[in-house]
């Protein structure tokens, strides 16, 4: 029997397993039929923790999709992670250090149970992206057939494309979504972050999640938005960033500075399954 824990943040929700006391072979079939919300478990994302292999950090923090794939970054998922760590006794440290594929972040619990994540600093080249694009730029033409979009890009250790939108609420994500996700242009697909700016500190964002679809809430996807909105001029560090599943407060001082992201992280149930 594998123990695992269900959590969410804001609605992003997991299926957190700890691979230092336990052992499983994972596979993306094994991944998929957990993730199923009918057939299995149900969650947006797998969030392993592991002993690092890297001296200076505390923890390994590897990510799966509910489609199998491992991916290099998860920021709501981090915050859970810093929840289950200490929930579990895997560590007492106030800072947490944690080594992702996506690069290092770091974790702070507050005494008010809010988690704040220093996810690094976000990248713009294309090639970091990875996006295919002749030169850097704030924004670029994507033709998606039916229209072009102006987007901008970012890594925020995965890839992110944020497209400004009217009303976030009518634009139809469902359908432009996943013509962004798998859009040539973004070889190792994209996060697509749809964008409804309502006054220089705060903004509407629906995020179609390359791997989950559409999910409640995207921790990086918002990173990625309120830095692709302080580049354009049309939001100042802090941010609140009010996604369906409730809001996140990112602050970015500029090119080179991390991103820091500050919000809730929930425990639902804690299971155990046969494997
Ligand atoms: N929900 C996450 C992002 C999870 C990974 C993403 N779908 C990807 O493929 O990069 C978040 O809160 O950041």
């Amino acid at each position: 029997m594998l123990k695992f824990t269900k959590m969410h943040g804001l609605g992003n929700d997991f299926m957190v397993i700890d691979l230092v006391t336990q052992h499983v072979q994972l596979s993306p079939k094994l991944i998929r039929q957990w993730s199923d919300r009918h057939f299995g478990i149900g969650f947006d994302q797998l969030l392993v923790v592991e002993p690092p292999t890297d001296p200076d950090m505390d923890f390994r923090y590897r990510i799966y999709n509910a489609d199998g794939g491992e991916v290099e970054q998860c920021g709501n998922g981090a915050r859970c992670f810093a929840r289950f760590v200490l929930d579990k006794r895997l560590t007492q440290k106030s800072q947490i250090r944690v080594q992702t594929a996506g690069g290092p972040i770091v974790l702070q619990v507050r005494a008010d149970g809010q988690v704040t994540v220093d996810m690094g600093a976000p990248r713009f080249s294309p090639a970091e992206v990875p996006f295919q694009a002749e030169a850097e730029a704030l924004t670029y033409a994507l033709d998606i057939g039916e229209q072009c979009l102006e987007v901008s890009t970012v890594s925020m250790g995965n890839p992110h494309c944020v497209t400004l939108v009217d009303d976030v609420e009518l634009y139809p994500v469902e359908r432009i979504g996943p013509l962004v996700e798998s859009h040539v242009r973004f070889p190792k697909r994209v996060n697509a972050g749809f964008m409804q700016l309502l006054d220089t500190h705060h903004a509407r964002l629906r995020v179609y999640e390359r791997g989950a679809g559409e999910t409640l809430a995207c921790g990086t996807g918002a990173c990625a938005a309120a830095v692709a909105g302080i580049r354009l001029g049309h939001l100042k560090s802090p941010v609140k960033i009010q996604l369906p599943g409730g809001t996140l407060h990112i602050e970015w001082a500029g090119p080179g500075q991390p991103v820091m992201m500050t919000g809730p992280a929930s425990r639902v149930y804690e299971g155990q399954i046969r494997v």
